[in-house]
């Protein structure tokens, strides 16, 4: 039978971990899956976590999948599957990723007898969605346009603004099937195969729009965005990191879009997460001393001073 690769589309902190980690948790807990990681930082925070959950992880880490890899994505894909013969393949591309560009490279024919896409899945903030697609409408929209599934999350932040976000995201996506509960309400084989489009699950790659991956929407995405990678041997109290971490939001060199890390505080190692406007540190088992940043014209070293300076 053929692997099954899932893809997990989704803007910058959009909740693509988060429901990586509900599947493998809910629906495919019994099956053996190779997660493959293209996060934005040098380092990948989210391979970190997810493979101290056991899991198998490939990581890609420079620029967008199909593009870093070109011709050798299909190669890499072949690889795997000999290697070991997953059930599913699951795919995190990074929140500046085209999904188009992804379900081309997994569809391409000489996987089709060992592979076969099933899922093409967007996640989208519900909070933020009309936000992205004014500001970073080439990606986000192509992730939304692209999708057999979209998946509204954060939708308890803002439950009078669903119905715009959901005319939104209609306006560019007629056919995908858009969930808006809660997680905790919902299970993940819910997701993936909604009742009422599972016609869209057998044939989801069939639907690829746009453009063709001529490699310049790689540089687009790497002239649009900078990311920054700090590793830092400080030891911060929570408190204090909380505090730089607000202070960034105030630094005068760009606008960081999302951060993440791992990090030792004097309370043990800390999981960052940042995204505008929404600070959250949790502790965690995974050790660490990485931030990953990305953003717009951001300075260096003003960032590696913040976390790595007194
Ligand atoms: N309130 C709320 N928080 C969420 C939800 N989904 C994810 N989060 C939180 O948002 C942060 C980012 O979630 P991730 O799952 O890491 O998002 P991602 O899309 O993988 O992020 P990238 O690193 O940009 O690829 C984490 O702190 C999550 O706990 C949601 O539905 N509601």
């Amino acid at each position: 039978m053929a692997t099954e690769i899932y893809v997990i589309a989704g803007f910058l902190g959009a909740g693509k971990t988060t429901l990586i980690q509900k599947l493998l948790r809910e629906t495919f807990k019994k099956e053996k899956v190779v997660l493959i990681e293209n996060d934005f930082g040098e380092i990948s925070i989210d391979a970190a976590l997810l493979r101290s959950g056991g899991i198998e992880v490939r990581e890609i880490n420079s620029g967008c999948i199909c593009c870093s890899l070109s011709g050798d994505f299909v190669k890499a894909l072949q690889e795997l599957l000999d290697r070991f013969h997953p059930d599913k393949i699951v795919i995190e591309p990074s929140g500046v990723s085209k999904l188009s560009d992804i379900v081309k490279a997994c569809s391409d024919p000489r996987l089709q007898p060992l592979a076969e896409v099933k899922g093409k899945i967007t996640i989208v903030d519900a909070n933020r969605c009309a936000l992205y697609l004014d500001n970073f409408g080439e990606f986000f929209e192509d992730q939304i346009r692209n999708a057999g599934i979209i998946l509204l999350s954060r939708t308890g932040d803002c439950p009078e603004e669903i119905k715009d976000v959901y005319k939104l995201i209609r306006d560019l996506n007629t056919h995908a099937s858009i969930l808006a509960k809660p997680w905790d309400q919902i299970n993940a084989a819910e997701i993936l195969f909604p009742q009422d489009h599972c016609h869209e699950h057998t044939h989801g790659h069939e639907h690829i729009h746009d453009h063709d991956c001529d490699h310049s929407h790689n540089h687009s995405a790497e002239d649009i965005f900078d990311t920054v990678t700090i590793q830092t041997k400080r030891v911060f109290s929570p408190e204090e990191l909380k505090a730089r971490v607000a202070h960034m939001e105030r630094i005068t060199g760009g606008t960081v879009l999302r951060a993440k890390g791992i990090l030792r505080t004097s309370g043990g190692y800390v999981n960052l997460q940042y995204l505008p406007g929404d600070i959250r540190i949790t502790s965690c088992t995974t050790r660490g001393n990485t931030l990953c940043l990305i953003g717009r014209n951001l300075d260096r070293q003003e960032l590696a001073g913040l976390f790595s300076g007194e």
